[in-house]
């Protein structure tokens, strides 16, 4: 499999490789803890695994960790699920996320921008003030640790605040982006019953202004368990009856109290869309993400104080919470809030040339779309900053590795060009950046440190240079304590460990190369995966199959070659309806209105039926393999399904696309 590209595309120089921070960190690491002096990132990289607690204990001593109370040990079980990390620590998030307050005091923490492109700054001294006076006012509301605290925000400075002081006070933060519909958020929050709702009365996405006072007013009603609402006027609108204001809570001038929390105390709950049901809600702990966030962000991001972080997300997608713990490496992180491509498609090219950020993340699908529109980044504007480009989402293709090199090689840049991929069930990567390590055209530079990623085969056999599943054999600190709606914790375990007991299998296909990088295949399962957002289907055929023309439908997603995805949801009408351009209409208008506009088709399609398996479940794998090109009788059993017959429509579909 590596064979093919056996020449890197880019090498970091020598005193990229001397300067990083996980060079030096190897450094260390071999003076007091034993760890491979040399044999670069591949030994340190086995050593992370070999010896996890040390590793791990590595990692809170380089970054300094304040543990309120010492643990008694790293590890005390490391049974998945269930791993017990720092038994007997305590510790607080959100005191770490505002260490560099005591030495940067008046330096940007935040740079936020909107549509408009002009940074505003919230300097260390202003963020952490406002979290002292919001952390009290949430304190004197009631809110006593566990409490979940939700936001349906967008991506503005009042949502990294509103989440640090819920961190403070050993809250539980939860948030969902103001694009979704009433429907969603309520099968998120419904599901952890929040105490406090922060929002917002509308957003401007696209050059327009959307009103939300509807569906918050909807939100209010079906969220009985809130004692308080706190109202951000972002469009300028007086507070609803019986909603606190923004403003009041954040005025006072008051030192934040950071409640020391057990490791493994509940941080925030995201959640991630199956194919049944209501998405899952994964709840990861203050000490498994400070000490996963602070490795991925310190060492294989290689961030630090002078640094501008900058990545393109929305409060809906793990990419949030994982900017926001740029602060735990004391960089500025570059809030945008808008479009990605408003006014024009190099939109966020120019929030990182406006921003000076020095990493640039953002998705591969918005790499291809700047290619195909033909934008020049680093020849039209000063990107000098930038010293590295991440993508996640989905897999960069490699005429996206070729289009960012070209494109910077051109104007003289070094870039280092990361992509990544994780999840939002780690909330982390499981491979990608690795500042000493060459680039390969689309591969990721390595699995994580501390992480024993592995292709394994269906009995369990680990491959190399083969397509397989992705798992990971041992606990890592940030995946999931639990899910906040599953009491016996059977919906976790089916998640993720029903295939190879013990086992985290994530739903990816992977290849390890013989020369240590990885590449990432798509989704093993039918979860819908639209840049990063993970979407249920059953949440589409419930939305849809409301409308009395539809019968029934199915959805599936396609990872395209060039970076894209296709989404087509096939529908199979009832007697005497027509799919025309009304009834599209309306398809799209009731699948944007209850869910979201990420959650509308790419296409839609008349069906002569939906197959089933003989136990009437839809069969979306079988159909997505078939839309991929897999033969028939290779792409099911066809002893388990209830009508073949149909098959052929998809077979055919596959070769007239092909
Ligand atoms: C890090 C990631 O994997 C982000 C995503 O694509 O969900």
């Amino acid at each position: 499999m590596p064979t093919e590209n056996s020449q890197p595309l880019w090498q970091p120089d020598a005193r990229r490789i001397a300067e990083a921070r996980i060079t030096r960190f190897q450094t260390w690491a071999a003076e007091h803890h034993g760890a491979p002096a040399t044999g670069g990132y591949a030994a340190l990289h086995r050593w992370s695994v070999d010896e996890l607690e040390t590793f791990w204990k590595a990692v809170t001593q380089w970054f300094d960790v304040r543990f309120s109370t010492p643990y008694a040990r790293v590890l005390g079980d490391r049974t998945m699920p269930g791993a017990q990390w720092f038994p007997g620590a305590t510790l607080n998030y959100a005191e770490h996320a505002l260490r560099a307050a005591d030495t940067r005091a008046d330096e940007p923490a935040l740079l936020y921008v909107d549509e408009t492109h002009e940074p505003s700054p919230v300097t260390w001294t202003e963020l952490r003030r406002q979290v002292g006076s919001l952390a009290a006012e949430l304190r004197a509301l009631g809110v006593r640790p566990g409490d979940r605290v939700s936001g349906y925000l967008p991506n503005i400075p009042q949502a990294v605040v509103a989440l640090l002081a819920t961190a403070a006070v050993g809250g539980v933060w939860t948030s969902c982006a103001p694009d979704f519909g009433a429907r969603s958020v309520l099968d998120r929050f419904q599901q952890v019953e929040p105490v406090v709702l922060f929002t917002v009365d509308g957003y401007r996405y696209g050059g327009k202004e959307h009103d939300r006072r509807d569906t918050v007013a909807e939100l209010r009603r079906e969220l009985p368990t809130l004692r308080a609402v706190i109202h951000i006027p972002l469009l300028g609108t007086e507070a609803p009856d019986g909603a606190l204001d923004w403003g009041a809570l954040t005025a006072a001038d008051t030192e934040p109290v950071f409640e020391p929390v057990p490791f493994d105390h509940p941080l925030w709950v995201l959640y991630s869309s199956g194919t049944t049901g209501l998405p899952k809600a994964i709840v990861q702990s203050q000490g498994g993400i400070l000490v996963e966030h602070l490795k991925q962000l310190g060492l294989h991001c290689d961030l630090g104080p002078e640094d501008r972080f900058f990545w393109y997300t929305s409060t809906g997608w793990m990419m949030w919470n994982f900017l926001v713990s740029g602060l735990l490496t004391g960089s500025t992180i570059v809030l945008y809030d808008g479009s990605p491509g408003f006014p024009a498609t190099d939109a966020q090219w120019r929030i990182a040339e406006r921003t000076g950020a020095t990493l640039f993340g953002t998705s591969a699908a918005y790499v291809m779309a700047c290619r195909k529109a033909d934008v020049h980044p680093a020849r039209d504007l000063d990107l000098s900053a930038i010293q590295c480009v991440a993508t996640t989402g989905s897999p960069l293709p490699p005429d996206g590795f070729r289009w960012l090199h070209d494109e910077f090689a051109a104007s003289g840049a070094d870039l280092w060009i990361a992509s990544v991929s994780g999840g939002t069930d780690v909330c982390s990567c499981f491979a990608g950046a690795v500042p000493t390590l060459p680039v390969h055209i689309g591969e990721l530079q390595a699995p994580g440190l501390g992480t024993d990623l592995q292709s394994w085969d269906p009995s369990g056999n680990p491959l190399t240079d083969e397509v397989g599943e992705l798992v990971v054999t041992n606990p890592m600190p940030s995946m999931p304590i639990r899910f906040w709606n599953d009491p016996d914790g059977s919906r976790y375990h089916d998640s993720y460990f029903d295939t190879y007991p013990g086992v985290w299998r994530h739903g990816d296909w992977i290849t390890l190369t013989s020369r240590g990088s990885v590449v990432i295949h798509g989704r093993s399962d039918s979860t819908l995966n639209r840049q990063g957002v993970r979407m249920g289907s059953a949440d589409i055929y419930e939305a849809v199959e409301r409308l009395p023309e539809i019968k029934e439908s199915l959805v599936i997603g396609i990872e395209q070659p060039d970076g894209g995805y296709w989404m087509p949801l096939f529908v199979h009408l009832a007697p005497g309806a027509a799919l025309d351009d009304a009834l599209l209409d309306r398809i799209k208008q009731t699948i944007r209105a209850n869910l979201s506009p990420r959650h509308v088709p790419d296409e839609v399609i008349e069906v002569p039926g939906i197959p089933h398996t003989l136990t009437g479940k839809r069969i979306e794998v079988p159909v997505k393999r078939l839309l991929q090109g897999t033969p028939l009788d290779k792409a099911v059993n066809p002893g388990s399904i209830d009508n073949l017959d149909l098959l052929h429509f998809y077979e055919d579909l596959a070769r007239k696309r092909s």
